[in-house]
């Protein structure tokens, strides 16, 4: 018998659904942009309709009678409220990307909160994370506190939104990778801890219930599709990427070039802990199996290529950028810093801002969209070498993924940087692979983590082929402009 399986892939940009068949193979997608939502300088918000409504006509888009059971991934972080009984949202999500909860984690760096969060939770204190977003929600939005206290209001990542609004408000629940990114998580422990819900004010019984990230989170609502079916897989985006690549040994890397850029090594049954400002984080849990990695997050990757093409009409359309790098001979010596919502790792500071150095009366346009393609290169070569700096063996190649990832002069460029080869999949849509996976194990379309790793093939190769002198000074260009863009460090 023929057995599908539908993925939801929330993205920062995109709601997207992809149906696939037992060989892990794409069928059919279905994708919509929705809009971002910019209230003040440094802010990033949606509106939860937009997500749950593209996300319900993406799925009735791809469902076949054959889908045995839905695997949803999502945007990381992103959090809101929602009214338990109603289910209407109380205000936007705030997303990753927002930085306004900034002030309140420095202040709570100043009280010497740091080395407490950072102990159970593998983060930093940055407004990266959920708490201090929902923290804010509470404190802002007028009467939620009052509500919230009363138990009328349920909070959770979008994971744990769309699972509600499938479930008709039947399951409240979220995986652990998701859990792991709110900083409200014990990571050891795969639980809520108290001592983290008092630091940022946040009541118990706002929060979902933890599951590990292959079972049965629930059914959708017949409602919906006409019939009930299972939601058996959920993983936070970077998490189903690397399920999706078949990093499943200690030791194996993956980076996923969408809005952000996250590099995940698996570091296996050890919580590695950072010494170079890299995050500890989930990996995954699957039949009481659990792993970790190391992560380095970048905010800004294909979000620059939608700079180019959105705010300076530089691209009609992002793919144009690969054209345009191939046409001329070099950057002319120009360095874009995309810290356009401060920077992420290593360097963790959300003051810092945008930098476009270089410039001379004979720099073109095309200059500027290579040196942006190649600003994404180097931030990924500043991860790689914190990794190292941390003693972990990086492996010898590196798997990509993600919109960018397409792209293949970047992808040459970055293997270039790096110093080390860089492989692409046959599939593009590895984060939909990877909660397909899960909803796949789950459900027993698969058998187990060696059936899927036999499935991953290179598509493609990327060796590098530049002189180290050129490396070099490429370098020696972009920490310098770094240096700039981060003037208080
Ligand atoms: N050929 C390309 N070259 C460079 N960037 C690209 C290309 N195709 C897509 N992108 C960028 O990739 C991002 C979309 O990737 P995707 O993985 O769908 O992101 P997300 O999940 O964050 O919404 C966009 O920011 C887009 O600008
Ligand atoms: O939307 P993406 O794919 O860039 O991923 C966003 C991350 O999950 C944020 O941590």
């Amino acid at each position: 018998m023929t057995q599908h399986i539908v993925a939801i892939d929330q993205g920062t940009t995109s709601s997207r659904a992809i149906l696939f068949d037992e060989a892990g193979k794409p069928l059919s997608v279905s994708a919509r942009e929705f809009p971002q939502h910019y209230p003040q300088d440094g802010w990033v918000e949606h509106d939860p309709e937009d997500i749950w409504r593209d996300t319900v006509a993406a799925v009735q888009d791809v469902l076949t009678d054959e889908t045995v059971a839905i695997g949803i991934t999502n945007q990381r972080e992103t959090v809101l409220l929602w009214d338990r009984e109603s289910g209407k949202p109380l205000h936007n999500a705030i997303v990753w990307q927002d930085r306004r909860t900034g002030e309140t984690c420095r202040r709570l760096k100043a009280e010497g909160a740091e080395e407490m969060v950072r102990a159970k939770t593998g983060l930093l204190l940055d407004p990266y994370f959920s708490a201090t977003k929902l923290q804010w929600l509470l404190d802002t939005v007028p009467g939620a506190r009052d509500r919230a206290e009363k138990g009328e209001l349920a909070a959770g990542t979008i994971d744990s939104f769309l699972l509600w609004r499938l479930t008709g408000g039947k399951s409240h629940a979220t995986d652990i990778t998701n859990a792991g990114r709110t900083m409200l998580c014990n990571i050891h422990e795969a639980a809520w801890d108290e001592e983290l819900l008092e630091l940022f004010g946040i009541p118990a019984n706002l929060l979902p219930q933890i599951h590990e990230n292959a079972g049965i989170f629930g059914e959708t609502d017949p409602a919906l599709f006409g019939r009930a079916i299972p939601i058996a897989g959920m993983a936070g985006d970077q998490q189903a990427a690397l399920i999706g690549q078949a990093c499943f040994s200690r030791g194996m890397v993956k980076s996923t070039y969408g809005t952000g850029c996250f590099l995940l090594l698996n570091t296996g049954g050890e919580a590695v802990r950072s010494e170079n400002r890299l995050l500890t984080t989930p990996a995954y849990t699957i039949g009481g199996e659990r792993a970790f990695a190391l992560e380095g997050s970048i905010f800004v990757a294909g979000a620059a290529i939608k700079w180019l093409r959105d705010q300076l009409g530089l691209i009609t359309d992002a793919a144009e950028s690969e054209d345009i790098a191939r046409a001329v001979a070099d950057d002319h010596g120009v360095t874009l810093v995309p810290a356009f919502v401060g920077l992420g790792a290593p360097h963790w500071d959300p003051d810092a801002r945008g930098l476009l150095t270089g410039l001379t009366l004979d720099t073109t346009a095309d200059h500027i969209v290579r040196a942006t393609l190649e600003s994404i290169a180097f931030q990924t070569r500043d991860l790689l070498d914190a990794m190292r700096a941390d003693g972990t063996d990086v492996p010898s190649a590196i798997r990509i993924d993600g919109g960018m990832a397409q792209n293949a002069w970047f992808a040459q460029f970055l293997s270039d940087v790096l110093a080390a080869p860089v492989e692409r999949p046959e599939s593009h849509e590895t984060t939909a692979l990877g909660a397909a996976y899960l909803a796949g194990l789950a459900t027993g379309v698969w058998q187990g983590l060696g059936d899927l790793s036999e499935k991953w093939r290179a598509a493609a190769r990327f060796e590098p082929d530049m002189a180290e002198s050129r490396r070099e000074a490429l370098l020696a260009d972009w920490q310098g402009a770094l240096r700039r863009a981060m003037p208080q460090n």
